[in-house]
């Protein structure tokens, strides 16, 4: 291996795609489309996934130099280190690997020469034998009933993963049959108004509260499952806590001391990262909690089915691989910032929040693993919508203004199909009509010369003019069932991963989100000495100073009886 200090960008497989850019810059995306033997060799399918490249500003050429990038970045090494259970999260000293969550029961993944598998199946076992009995009625709330609703609570790692998944099977019949009668809930922001919304309706007596927390420290979660603590003694009386509360957690100690029993603690390990952990018990406690551990186990399946492809296929057919070269030429080689996530199912909806941490918090570095400032960006700048929803959004600025590589996810078979006599299509077709035209869209664009011939008024043609040239991905799915959730997963965890190890980041560790956090810490001391004994707002700079001031004298008002109006009710 070369030094591991040396920067991607001082190779000469980068400094080659540099040069490269103005050829490809040249090549309008009509006309690279129009080659078919091209079109043919940008088409990877596995598994009944297909992933459609051809619209990205590439050529072979393109693919070639990043492969050699991919060589000079070590990527197969690097991919092979963190299966290896190394640890590559260099700044906490971790191993990173998620993989082994969903590893097939009897399969080996060692992290510090010790096999972390049957660890993770004995959680497995676990989750699934509690999810069995609360959902039978074998474990019944503090009044002897049936908990048939569930509060997790948790934020970013603990939520948005679990969220995604959740919102994804919500529809999909299979899983929709287990959740007859059953409620999941979602208590994320320390917000009030989000308690307030997370217990509208629901009684104390037949609630089960999950609470998700990696530390156990998180503020705002731990602040959230206190109000919720009182929410349930106060309803049911301080020993109802023992069968309304459990917890999923890698810091049992402070599980305990919140007074949650550790037999009601489900595990997980410093080698999972937060953003990563939806397979660990983050996830599949809740989601067992509402689908039954048997939906949940080929969601793990699908993810196992591409962890599997990522480290064994080779690179010109993975998809994860394709896909995070592609991202970083897009990124770092023609300067585009940004990229959507598409997805045309509303199942899909909350795919691309979850993406948005998974990448950002990953990938959005200043420094090389050595903590070399890099002379480069990283990360990109992840956002998106259901389709058709966005198109009637933002798509204008991604049609006609910036350029955003996109991602657009379709699905053969809807979880939904709806039919109407008479219809020209089926809903679903309907939806994907769309699916389809918008990446034609955006690559051919529309020229003038084609607006002339259709008559189109002189003083409207810049303004009905799409310049194209615009790169997408389309990935098609054959169904929305739990084991496709699972791989459209992974799929994106590996991509982000591969990213990376190309910018030679360690996309595994997260330290700008301290810096606020610890500021908080001054500002939550200041709210409380103002309050409770009227002191003025100091060692702040005159803008907080000012605003906080003025937050004081309303807020003040008010405070005592929102809290009082949420507990009680
Ligand atoms: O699971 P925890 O420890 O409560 O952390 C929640 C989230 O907070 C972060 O540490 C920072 O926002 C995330 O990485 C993590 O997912």
């Amino acid at each position: 291996m070369a030094s591991s200090s040396a920067l991607i960008c001082e190779t000469e497989p980068w400094k080659d795609l540099r040069a490269h850019v103005d050829d490809i810059k040249k090549t309008h995306l009509r006309e690279l489309i129009s080659d078919t033997e091209r079109c043919q060799s940008m088409m990877v399918e596995f598994d009944g996934i297909l992933l459609d490249y051809s619209r990205q500003c590439a050529t072979l050429d393109t693919l070639n130099k990043l492969k050699n990038l991919a060589e000079a970045a070590h990527l197969k090494e690097k991919i092979n280190r963190m299966f290896n259970g190394e640890r590559i999260n260099s700044t906490e000293n971790r191993s990173v690997l998620h993989v082994a969550l969903r590893a097939p029961r009897g399969s080996v993944i060692n992290s510090d020469g010790k096999n972390v598998v049957p660890d993770v199946w004995q959680v497995l076992d676990k989750i699934k034998d509690f999810s069995e009995r609360v959902r039978s009625g074998a474990w019944v709330g503090a009044t002897g009933k049936v908990l048939k609703d569930v509060i997790a609570i948790g934020i970013g790692g603990s939520f948005l993963g679990p969220l995604f998944v959740h919102t994804a099977l919500q529809t999909d019949p299979e899983a929709a049959e287990f959740a007859i009668g059953r409620q999941l809930r979602f208590l994320a922001n320390v917000d009030p108004i989000d308690v307030a919304r997370n217990i509208a309706g629901l009684n104390p007596e037949t609630t089960l509260v999950v609470v998700v927390s990696k530390t156990f420290t998180t503020a705002e979660t731990m602040l959230n499952a206190r109000t919720l603590r009182e929410w349930i003694s106060g309803a049911l009386g301080p020993q109802a806590v023992a069968k309304h509360m459990v917890a999923v957690s890698t810091n049992l100690t402070l599980v305990e001391k919140f007074g949650i029993d550790p037999n009601n603690a489900f595990a997980f390990w410093d080698w999972v990262g937060g953003r990563y952990s939806v397979c660990s018990a983050v996830g599949v406690l809740p989601l067992s909690l509402q689908y039954g551990f048997a939906v949940v186990e080929k969601f793990l399946k699908g993810a196992s089915s591409i962890d599997e492809h990522f480290h064994s296929a080779p690179f010109e057919n993975n998809l994860p691989v394709v896909l995070g070269l592609l991202s970083v030429w897009n990124v770092s080689f023609l300067g585009y910032p940004a990229r959507a996530i598409l997805p045309y199912s509303q199942a899909l909806e909350k795919f691309a929040p979850h993406i948005q941490q998974v990448s950002m918090e990953s990938n959005g570095k200043g420094v090389s693993i050595d903590g070399v400032p890099l002379p480069y960006e990283t990360g990109e700048i992840d956002f998106g919508e259901p389709g058709t929803n966005g198109q009637h959004s933002f798509y204008q600025l991604i049609h006609q203004g910036r350029v955003i590589p996109c991602d657009f996810i379709g699905v053969v078979k809807s979880q939904q199909p709806v039919y109407l006599k008479g219809e020209l299509v089926s809903n679903h077709d309907e939806l994907m009509s769309n699916f389809f035209a918008q990446p034609d869209a955006l690559a051919y664009g529309k020229t003038p010369e084609q607006l002339l011939k259709e008559n189109v008024p002189h003083h409207l043609i810049s303004h009905k003019t799409f310049t194209g040239n615009r790169p997408s991905f389309s990935l098609l799915l054959p169904s929305l069932n739990a084991y496709n959730i699972g791989q459209l997963l992974a799929i994106y965890e590996h991509r982000i991963a591969v990213e990376g190890f190309i910018w030679g980041i360690n996309s595994f560790d997260q330290w700008g989100v301290e810096l606020g956090k610890s500021l908080a810490t001054q500002v939550r001391k200041q709210l409380h000495a103002s309050r409770k004994k009227g002191e003025p707002v100091e060692g702040f700079n005159f803008s907080t100073t000012t605003v906080l001031t003025k937050y004081l004298e309303v807020k003040e008002r008010t405070r005592i009886e929102a809290i009082q109006k949420i507990i009680l009710s």
